[in-house]
């Protein structure tokens, strides 16, 4: 990240625990928040046990064919046709393409790989690789664990039989949720999406944009199969009345299940630490601005809230989402990224939104910028990313130490991994949490496809095939480096195509001006690298293109990393839309990579061809689709 270049050397400035009593005054937004005492513990809740007694539910799972219903019906066609598809190239001869140099991982082992079992009829061909060089995936997916066999764990992750069974197994539904909960009402998703109300979040969607479509959401509201299900209003979560002005003129009409499960625990008293994994695109923002937004006191001109992100990009939306829910409040937000802060100037507003590079600068200055025994709550956004050990974690841990003890700690993600939810604990001890289960951290609605490419040199080629699908509504192609972003832009601009490129090397005005024109439609396919991979909230954008398999780098043997290509993709299937994502394949190395993803994830992938008109045809009907909205 560039905000890395931001981050000061020197350590925490005071020993606050000297002066911090453990009791703090609350005047804020929260009716039932008035005083609390952080080291009482008596009156703590047990977690599990609130979550359990709700009748939340989660969607069932889906086959991928069911995703696309109704006018879908060409779409799920074209899905049962392209996974017989057997055109793709000979593995052998892709793999005989030489990589590029800017791909080490590539260049330095696909050598040594076998040839692909092609014998495998549910990958097809072209994904038929089998894995020798890394550790097999943690963990089968519990439909292949039961029945796999031969050379390929992951065989049983497209039988479509198997996952029929599946899915009536789960029409008991769950919440997502580890905790097993009460049945409710058993509307399906697909029954429910052909009932049509004139419920309408348009004319209220928080980020405005030329393209903006009518959505309705009530129907998908009211399955309890979906992650958006909610039991209850925002009206019975019991919020301060200037908020729920806000909640109503950003045009929410119930709240989401992270929401509804997630705010009660977070504005109980005394306050809790939470730990809150939900799916990408539901709505964690909205459920930590309401908690800062009801914990902070208006009358007090100091910082009373810090909320980190990963990027300058995801904090300034954070900052916008927070400005436009707490309009009609007396609370103001201070941006906190490079560029947004002049060294020396004191801070009185409320909410501090930002980097850690920034927060680290500004509490170095020992309480002259604002003081840090005044925070209240501590929201990680992106959680798993900020205290990951390699990264922006160190930061993080030095923040949190300069704040006092008493401080609510919440952390929010949609990937939380084993390792990093033990971290997590120590982060945030004693916090209620919510994780999901592995099976359901992908957004069901967003299908994902594969596409063959003969060799790193043809990927181009496939993308500029792609291009009249990528403007349908928006897109965002990922890369691994900056030079790919930066190439493939200039390269597809000469073309005569329109898109923009993003990254870290630009300057911050620059990132700032090129996000802000792909947000309001100017532009409609943004190359990138991971700087936007994470958070990014851009309710048109149905497609997300992988050009390189994201991976874990040098320190991670450039093994496929599961949690960044997560978020990639959910940078499409917003809020209970649909979304398509494409990653490209082009060697053993990489197709060795989305096996082991779809085997992680147990999820299929089916395979597209850029240069088959039909399927180029299907897909522009399935992004159409999904511009649509869940209608
Ligand atoms: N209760 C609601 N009703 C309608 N729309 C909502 C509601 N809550 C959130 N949204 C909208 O849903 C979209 C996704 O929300 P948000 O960005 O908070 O998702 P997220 O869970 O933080 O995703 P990510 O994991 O990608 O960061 C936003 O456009 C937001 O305005």
């Amino acid at each position: 990240m560039s905000e890395s270049t931001d981050i000061p050397t020197t350590n925490s400035w005071a020993d606050l625990d000297d002066e911090e009593d453990g009791k703090v005054e609350f005047k804020g937004l929260n009716p039932s928040a008035s005083s609390f005492n952080p080291s009482s513990s008596s009156s703590i809740t047990n977690t599990q046990q609130q979550i359990t007694s709700l009748s939340v539910m989660s969607k069932a799972d889906q086959t991928p064919s069911s995703l696309f219903k109704e006018d879908d019906a060409p779409v799920a066609s074209l899905l049962s046709r392209i996974s017989g598809l057997t055109t793709n190239p000979d593995p052998a001869e892709s793999s005989s393409t030489p990589s590029t140099p800017s791909d080490p991982a590539s260049s330095s082992t696909s050598a040594s790989r076998p040839k692909p079992n092609t014998s495998n009829p549910l990958f097809g061909r072209a994904l038929a690789g089998v894995k020798t060089d890394r550790p097999p995936p943690a963990q089968a997916p519990a439909q292949a664990s039961t029945s796999a066999s031969g050379s390929h764990q992951g065989k049983e992750l497209i039988d479509n039989k198997q996952e029929k069974k599946e899915e009536s197994k789960m029409s008991g539904f769950d919440n997502g949720w580890d905790e097993p909960v009460q049945n409710g009402n058993s509307n399906s998703f697909e029954d429910n999406n052909e009932k049509k109300t004139d419920t309408s979040m348009s004319e209220g969607g928080l980020i405005s944009n030329e393209f903006q479509v009518e959505v309705k959401l009530a129907d998908l509201q009211a399955d309890p199969n979906s992650a958006l299900y909610s039991a209850k209003t925002f009206e019975e979560l019991n919020l301060h009345e200037s908020l729920m002005k806000g909640i109503y003129s950003v045009g929410f009409k119930k709240p989401s299940k992270i929401q509804e499960v997630a705010l009660p625990l977070l504005l109980s008293n005394p306050p809790k630490n939470l730990i809150g994994q939900s799916q990408s695109g539901t709505g964690k923002t909205a459920a930590f601005t309401l908690n800062m937004l009801s914990r902070v006191d208006p009358a007090l001109l100091t910082p009373q809230a810090i909320c980190l992100a990963p990027s300058r990009e995801l904090a300034r939306q954070i900052q916008e989402v927070v400005d436009k829910i707490g309009q009609f409040t007396d609370i103001q937000t201070h941006l906190a990224v490079p560029g947004s802060w002049s060294r020396g100037q004191k801070i009185t507003k409320h909410i501090l939104i930002g980097t850690p590079g920034t927060l680290v600068d500004m509490l170095s200055r020992k309480g002259t910028i604002f003081d840090p025994r005044q925070i209240r709550v501590f929201v990680l956004d992106e959680a798993d990313e900020m205290i990951a050990l390699q990264g922006l974690g160190d930061q993080t841990v030095r923040i949190k130490k300069m704040l006092p003890p008493g401080v609510q700690n919440v952390l929010f993600s949609a990937t939380f991994p084993e390792e990093v939810q033990r971290f997590a604990e120590s982060f945030a001890p004693e916090a209620n949490k919510l994780f999901l289960k592995k099976e359901d951290v992908t957004v069901k609605a967003i299908q994902q496809l594969y596409l063959e490419c003969d060799g790193e040199a043809s990927k181009f080629d496939a993308l500029s095939a792609l291009y009249d699908c990528m403007t349908i509504g928006q897109s965002i192609v990922f890369c691994r480096t900056k030079a790919t972003a930066d190439n493939i832009a200039q390269r597809l601009t000469e073309e005569g195509h329109s898109v923009a490129s993003l990254h870290g090397d630009k300057d911050s005005t620059s990132r700032d001006d090129i996000l802000d024109g792909f947000r309001n439609g100017k532009t409609k396919v943004l190359i990138t690298t991971n700087v936007v991979a994470r958070g990014i909230d851009i309710q048109q954008v149905n497609m997300v293109v992988n050009y390189d398999v994201p991976d874990l780098g040098r320190d991670g043997g450039f093994r496929p990393d599961i949690e960044t290509y997560i978020h990639r993709i959910g940078r499409t299937g917003r809020f209970g839309r649909k979304g398509c994502s494409v990653i490209f394949v082009h060697d053993d190395r990489s197709r060795d990579d989305v096996n082991y993803i779809m085997s992680e994830l147990g999820k299929p992938m089916k395979q597209i061809n850029a240069k088959n008109q039909d399927d180029l045809d299907e897909l522009e009907k399935a992004l159409k689709i999904a511009l649509k909205g869940p209608n």
